[in-house]
């Protein structure tokens, strides 16, 4: 009777507490085992919250720190319930902010304010800019090693701030500092896949260039499956992944903008980052960072994700005559957030 009783507890215990077999059974490598702090920032947010679950069933986080101006402690209570590896802590106010930084591997930042109907990205800087200045100084502080995953808008010019801080402080690794644009990527697939007709699992779209408007240039040239969709088709798709985060807003009627599709890529892109670290080869995504893939010192394009970040920036390939016109255009217009967040960044 008891050996029963013991039995069925081991395989209830084996059940709910992954083990290393448990995960290679799931496809992870044994790097898997790996210990990864991860750090959310904005964790009580409309990102943020279903981003900390998501990373709290990744096997590769072993330690989940969500961090917000409050609410946290909530987020932190309900995500540490759920019976995967990570041990979940919950920080609430500037105070607590060093200690949820220490030590963190990877660092992503979704805290700011949202957009509502008829607003651009660009219209978040005021507020977002201090936002984001504040916590990458405190990056700088606590965690100078991290690998930073920037969500918060405006992203063309949050990942220049969060460099020129970094710079300033002496720890700039142009390797770590990533702007996150993979919703681009993922809305791309999305719509390109609708039109070709073919299942969305098997689809890949490069998105270069920035995060905001003209400035995202998705390069349905190099797709894969190639479908041959007409000039006007392509266009449109253009258009629509341009103003996919546009039609969000307006869908959310003045609450907010994308937030599941959001934590769904951004979870995306850290394991992504995660898997760099572990070593595991051949991880590709596109993401914002520093590059001399144009004249312009940010953009996005595919990169290699390694040990420490950025392994290599890869080139744009061959872009069709609409792509090229197309990537003519987007450049004064990242030039100058570019430039604004490198400006606000000196002055304040
Ligand atoms: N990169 C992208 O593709 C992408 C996609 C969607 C949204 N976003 C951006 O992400 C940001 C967050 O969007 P959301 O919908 O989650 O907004 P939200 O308002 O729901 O959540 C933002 C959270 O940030 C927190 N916050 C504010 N100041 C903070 C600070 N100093 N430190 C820590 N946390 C702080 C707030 O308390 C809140 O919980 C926005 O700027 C939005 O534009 C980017
Ligand atoms: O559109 C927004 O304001 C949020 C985000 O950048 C998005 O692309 O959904």
């Amino acid at each position: 009777m008891r050996t029963a009783m013991l039995r069925s507890l081991r395989s209830a215990v084996a059940r709910s507490a992954p083990s290393n077999s448990h995960l290679l059974r799931r496809g992870f490598s044994s790097e898997s085992v790996l210990e990864h702090k991860v750090a959310v920032l904005g964790a009580a947010g409309g990102i943020g919250q279903p981003l900390a679950l998501l990373m709290k069933i990744n096997p590769l986080v072993s330690k989940l720190s969500l961090y917000d101006i409050g609410g946290t402690p909530g987020v932190a209570a309900d995500v540490s319930h759920i019976n995967t590896r990570s041990e979940v802590t919950g920080y609430a106010g500037e105070d607590q902010l060093g200690q949820a930084l220490e030590g963190a591997d990877l660092v992503i930042i979704p805290a700011g304010v949202p957009r509502k109907p008829g607003m651009t990205r660009d219209d978040l800087f005021n507020i977002n800019a201090g936002i984001v200045k504040s916590l990458s100084t405190a990056i700088a502080k606590y965690c100078p090693n991290a690998i930073v995953n920037m969500i918060s808008n405006p992203v063309n010019s949050t990942v220049p701030i969060a460099a020129e801080v970094f710079k300033k402080a002496g720890t700039y690794d142009e390797r770590k500092l990533f702007g996150v644009t993979t919703l681009d990527v993922v809305r791309a697939m999305t719509f390109y896949a609708g039109k070709a007709n073919v299942p969305v699992t098997g689809v890949n779209v490069p998105v270069v260039g920035g995060h905001a408007g003209i400035t995202i240039l998705p390069l349905f040239s190099q797709a894969t499956p190639q479908a041959n969709l007409p000039e006007d088709v392509i266009k449109a798709l253009t258009k629509r992944t341009q103003d996919g985060g546009t039609e969000v807003v307006e869908a959310k009627a003045g609450k907010g903008s994308a937030t599941l599709s959001m934590a769904y890529a951004g979870a995306v892109f850290a394991d992504a980052c995660l898997k760099g670290l572990n070593g595991v080869p051949d991880v590709v995504q596109c993401s914002f960072v520093q590059s001399s893939v144009t004249e312009l010192p940010f953009f996005a394009s595919k990169v290699i994700l390694g040990k420490n970040g950025v392994e290599k920036v890869l080139d744009l390939g061959p872009l069709s005559d609409y792509e090229q016109e197309g990537l003519e255009k987007l450049k004064p217009e990242l030039k100058a957030s570019i430039e604004k967040g490198i400006k606000f960044t000196n002055e304040n």
